[in-house]
């Protein structure tokens, strides 16, 4: 039989579990509880039951810890099997993956798995899946699955796939956020009964998804399942969705349905492939049940969790847009009061940039600056540097505090890259992950938080990716920033 194991990312030990069953007379009770304090870990776990597809375990990320395996397999006829499976993390890079798999009919296999320091991934906490099909018929099948998680930078999907000629994947972790784990699957079939609760509990980073498959006639299933896992995107934690799929005649389904904070996916394609949610970008953040949203006023302490683990949570560039807005008729006129600017060291002939159409940005750029901004014409350091910036000399700008230096030489990087991109020739800027055009040094953090912002207001829509990077900042979500944030 086939006993795939997950697949690790960075440096990191893998372990997995998936089973399949494929049989009619089962009797299958499962109970998956994930738990986790306190921790980096990161984990997924896969499942597929598919009895003529591929299996492919979870996959981790970096750094994680690692798991046991544990892969019963039974095959021979009038057996019974009741499963439940614990994964426990307390404080350390642990996270387990586990799946049960009864093969035959008749089966019965009394067994108690538990697995600890499964397996982990980049730095967060990713939640396990659980993860079963069932096809056949005459099944009974009653399952509980429970993820929980504390306090930690996490991470991690499961998925599921109930496809009987399908493939299944594992969860995808995605950076910085809590991910929960995924408890999916789906039925099809006829004279199904169903009924599923779905409990999500308190804390931080949870959310997940949970799909439900079953396959075959005359199916009883009473299933209670707590998912307490989020599942986050980039930046903060976030609910992931309760989404149950059904295909078939006479089915009951008792549930809820419940979204928080992001999006799941399903695909119920009795042939296709199943991928469970995925989070997305900006999600909020909570930690010990607060909810951490940016305010503006936030300074870059502001994110140390309760185990020091410090992420910084950013303004998304709407908020950044509106304070401009705000600031509209303070800075209406403020070209007048700028202070003239003296070149020195040049000799050739002097562009200064009257309107900022002559800066010939990028539409979206233009839009940014001008209609988003709301800056109504460049400043006088402005005026001066961006045509030399665009020209690409080397420039020393000096000028006092609060006379728009940034934008000066954030707009010319920025218009450069788009440029950069859409060209066509032997110019093409290419993005590769971790591959930074520009970098901009500063002395502190603070500065590098505010212009990092700044950035990301100006080169909102543009299809340039900004990240930053400073120390405090944990390293394992700062990497990923950096990974997948410059520039691609
Ligand atoms: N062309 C412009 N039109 C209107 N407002 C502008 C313009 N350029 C910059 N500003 C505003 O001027 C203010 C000061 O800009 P900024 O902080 O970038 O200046 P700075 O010279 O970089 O400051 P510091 O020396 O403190 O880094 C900001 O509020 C910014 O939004």
């Amino acid at each position: 039989m086939n006993q795939p194991r997950g697949r690790g990312g960075f440096a990191s030990d893998r372990g997995g579990f998936n089973s399949s069953t494929s049989a009619v007379n089962q009797e299958r009770r499962e109970v998956s509880i994930f738990e986790r304090f306190l921790g980096n870990g990161d984990g997924s776990a896969q499942s597929n039951g598919n009895p003529r597809g591929s299996n492919r375990g979870g996959r981790g990320g970096y750094r994680g810890g690692r798991g046991d395996r544990l892969n019963p397999s039974t095959s021979a006829v009038n057996q019974e099997r009741q499963e439940s499976s614990i994964f426990e993390r307390y404080l350390g890079n642990r996270n387990g993956t586990s799946n049960p798999f009864t093969s035959g009919s008749n089966q019965e296999n009394n067994g108690r798995d538990s697995n600890r320091d499964g397996r982990g991934g980049y730095r967060g906490g990713r939640g396990g899946g659980f993860n079963s099909f069932a096809t056949g018929s005459n099944q009974e099948r009653r399952e509980g699955s429970i993820f929980q998680r504390f306090l930690g930078n996490g991470d991690g999907s499961a998925q599921s796939n109930g496809n009987p000629r399908g493939s299944s994947r594992g969860g995808r972790g995605g950076y910085r956020g809590g991910r929960g784990g995924g408890f999916n699957s789906f039925a099809t079939g006829s004279n199904q009964e169903r009924r599923e609760p779905t409990q999500n509990a308190f804390a931080a980073n949870r959310g997940s998804t949970f799909n439900r498959f079953n396959s075959g006639n005359d199916q009883e299933r009473h299933g209670y399942d707590s998912n307490n896992r989020g599942r986050g995107g980039y930046r903060g934690g976030r609910g992931g969705g309760f989404i149950a799929f059904a295909i078939g005649a006479n089915q009951e389904i008792v549930g809820h349905i419940s979204n928080r904070d992001g999006f799941a996916q399903l695909n119920g394609n009795p042939r296709g492939s199943y991928r469970g949610g995925r989070g997305a970008y900006r999600g909020q953040r909570r930690i010990n049940g607060h909810q951490n949203q940016a305010d503006g006023n936030q300074n870059v302490d502001d994110n140390i969790a309760d185990n020091n683990v410090y992420v910084p949570h950013n303004r998304i560039s709407e908020e950044l847009f509106a304070e401009d807005q705000k600031a509209e008729a303070l800075y209406a006129n403020v070209v007048d009061d700028d202070e003239d600017v003296v070149v020195e060291n040049f000799d050739q002939s002097l562009f200064r940039l009257m309107k900022w159409e002559d800066a010939e940005f990028e539409p979206q750029l233009l839009t940014n600056v001008k209609e988003r901004a709301k800056y109504t014409r460049p400043r006088k350091i402005q005026s001066v540097t961006i045509p030399l910036v665009i020209d690409r000399f080397d420039v020393v700008s000096q000028a006092e505090t609060g006379s728009g230096k940034t934008a000066a030489y954030l707009l010319s990087i920025i218009d450069d890259i788009m440029k950069g991109k859409l060209c066509k020739d032997e110019d093409t800027f290419v993005s590769e992950p971790a591959s930074p055009f520009a970098i901009i040094i500063v002395p502190t953090r603070e500065l590098a938080q505010q212009i990092y912002e700044q950035a990301l207001k100006f080169a909102d829509k543009t299809g340039v990716n900004i990240a930053k990077a400073y120390g405090k900042y944990d390293l394992g979500p700062n990497n990923n920033e950096i990974r997948f944030g410059c520039d691609w």
